[in-house]
């Protein structure tokens, strides 16, 4: 295919705007696949968990064959991008390869924080963006209001706009169109030297390591000699294609073409996203730019309830790291729970994704410490230490000072909303930087907060303050001065060293009365007297007693019918399987994340 007739996009989107639903209307029409199941089963999210919480995490690449009004053969690579927070990298390696956007915006809901985000992100990358308004067959759909946003908000031509309703097809043709139209055919040429965008890869037990690439210039064939620019390795190709719900080998890619390659690549972790290839004949001068290390955020330890299951554990983290190169870990252990693994993670819903795969895939039962962001602590004695782990933390004495992450925070909410998210992000110590009203119905906070007080509940109270109206969006901006202490947890004077936390030191009091009111509502009575302790250095700041109590669970069965009494005692010990021993007391696995919690979310 010529290279004019070639169009590469991305559909950039708020998180449900639609995204996946549109993608799979686009393979329907195209004719290369069909419908299958009833609505939502999407054909690129394709995950478990990306369907049940209907997100998309890794993304994809499609090459649709299509013919245009006019006769003409074109060949549309859509590049689906994820939708989180935690997953902005991913959405700018996936617009980094295309041409043009579609800026979905749900008529219902207009334009959220992610959607500028995306856009901005997009207009980096000097993409041509076209607006389309998506569910328009819903009863709230608002489409002037939409295109008022389009023109005022967004600063894009509303004339421009496309109208689709990814549910049931409409306006998808017309969208075609305005695809071969408006965006613009890629540029590069066949003879230059190769260079090759890495945007994403996933890992085949089969076939190794498959690479998603983009060829801005130059030609890559089985059997060439390749070098990733950044990391200096080289390899052999020994397979390429294209994408089409299964690879489909072409033994050839050139200029503009999105596609996938295959060289003997063992894992994951030998290539990284964003680094050009080029080929050891006629290689490039200069790696394409954009390059950048993705970083984890939020650390935690995993350890296994069982401390027989360390080994099913480590090999559970080794295959989910095969196709997840973000996720870091090493080797860590806790006095309280023994042998584990310190994970770092992109954000909350990364870990808890992690968390999910690791119960529901390897059927493990597993506990996760506190998650602590990375401070810097600069020490009296000149050295900087970067502390993820409270109990790596040194002791006061030896501490000049320390620093945190800070992130500038974007929140897009109605203006009747605006009250109670000022007072909530003036209790995560935020401070506000801009205040700007969109419309007469709109506004946009801009704040700098704290990484650490963001990470944890800040995304559910602020949709549960605003109804989920507000939306929310966040970059990392920096390490600022702090105040921290160690908040120790004591159960039956013995310290728990998974729940230690680096906090505030501001916010410790409340948050050790908090902690151990906690644990007190999730640590079930046992046979003696519990007493559970908040901690500071040496001083007791909090306290909470659990009283002793034995559940008898047999009792209700008259003694007569044993069978049912086994199956009882069996349904106990199931129970016990997710409580860990720590000393001699059972805690149960929820009390670990639990405690991150706060007051209002109990109430
Ligand atoms: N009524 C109506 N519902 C739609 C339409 N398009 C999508 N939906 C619904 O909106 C919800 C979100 O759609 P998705 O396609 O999963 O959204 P997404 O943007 O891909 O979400 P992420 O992958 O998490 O970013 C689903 O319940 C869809 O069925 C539409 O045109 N009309």
């Amino acid at each position: 295919m010529d290279i004019k007739h070639k169009r590469n996009f991305c559909i950039i989107a708020h998180i449900d705007h639609g995204k996946s639903t549109l993608a799979d209307r686009f393979i329907e029409k195209a004719r290369l696949v069909t419908s299958r199941g009833p609505m939502g089963t999407q054909l690129l999210d394709n995950m478990d968990i990306e369907k049940e919480r209907g997100i998309t995490i890794k993304s994809q690449a499609v090459t649709i064959p299509y013919t245009a009004a006019d006769g003409q053969e074109y060949e549309l690579n859509l590049v689906d991008t994820p939708g989180h927070v935690d997953f902005t990298y991913e959405v700018s390696r996936a617009i980094s390869s295309c041409e043009g956007a579609l800026l979905l915006i749900d008529a219902s809901q207009g334009v959220e924080a992610q959607t500028l985000a995306n856009l901005y992100l997009a207009m980096e990358h000097n993409l041509e963006v076209i607006p389309v308004i998506n569910k328009i067959d819903l009863p709230s759909a608002d489409i002037p209001a939409c295109l008022h946003q389009i023109d005022h908000d967004l600063g894009l031509d509303p004339d421009m706009t496309c109208f689709v309703s990814a549910k049931t097809g409409e306006g998808v043709d017309s969208l075609y169109e305005a695809i071969v139209k408006n965006i613009p055919a890629p540029e590069g040429s066949d003879d230059n030297s190769l260079k090759a965008l890495i945007f994403d890869s996933h890992y085949d037990p089969y076939r190794g390591v498959i690479v998603h690439c983009r060829l801005f210039s130059g030609t890559l064939k089985t059997g060439d000699e390749i070098k990733f620019m950044h990391s200096d390795a080289v390899y052999k190709v020994e397979d390429c294609g294209i994408f089409q719900l299964q690879l489909v080998t072409k033994g050839e890619l050139k200029a503009g073409d999105v596609g996938y390659f295959i060289a003997g690549i063992k894992t994951i972790s030998d290539i990284r996203v964003g680094d050009t290839v080029t080929g050891i004949k006629n290689p490039a001068s200069e790696p394409l730019a954009g390059f950048k290390e993705v970083k984890p955020v939020v650390f935690s330890s995993i350890y296994p309830v069982d401390s027989n299951d360390y080994e099913e554990l480590q090999e559970a983290i080794e295959r989910l790291k095969l196709n997840d190169a973000s996720l870091v870990y090493e080797k860590d252990n806790s006095a309280a729970l023994g042998f584990g693994f310190r994970c770092g993670f992109l954000g909350m819903l990364h870990l808890e994704v992690i968390q999910e795969r690791i119960e529901r895939e390897f059927d493990l039962s597993i506990v996760f410490t506190s998650p602590s962001v990375r401070y810097i602590v600069h020490m009296k004695n000149g050295e900087t230490l970067y502390i993820d782990n409270p109990l790596e933390y040194p002791e006061v004495m030896r501490i000049d000072y320390s620093e945190e992450p800070y992130i500038q925070a974007n929140i897009i909410t109605p203006t009747q909303y605006v009250g109670p998210i000022i007072s909530l992000c003036l209790e995560k110590r935020g401070v506000q930087s801009a205040m700007n009203y969109l419309d007469e119905k709109r506004v946009e906070l801009v704040y700098e907060m704290p990484l650490a007080e963001v990470l944890f509940d800040f995304y559910d109270r602020l949709k549960s303050i605003s109804r989920g109206y507000a939306s929310f969006d966040y970059e990392v901006i920096g390490y600022k001065k702090t105040d921290l202490v160690r908040l120790d947890i004591l159960v039956n004077s013995e310290p728990v060293d998974a729940l230690s936390q680096l906090v505030f030191k501001d916010n410790a009091q409340s948050r050790g009365r908090m902690v151990c009111e906690r644990l007190k509502d999730e640590i079930p009575r046992q046979q003696f007297k519990i007493a559970i302790q908040g901690a500071i250095g040496g001083n007791i700041i909090s306290r909470e007693t659990i009283s002793a109590y034995r559940k008898d669970v047999t009792a209700k069965c008259y003694g007569g019918d044993i069978s049912r009494k086994r199956k009882l005692l069996e349904k106990q010990k199931e129970g016990k399987k997710r409580m860990k021993m720590v000393g001699n007391v059972e805690i149960p696995q929820q009390a670990f994340l639990a405690v991150l919690k706060t007051n209002e979310d109990k109430q």
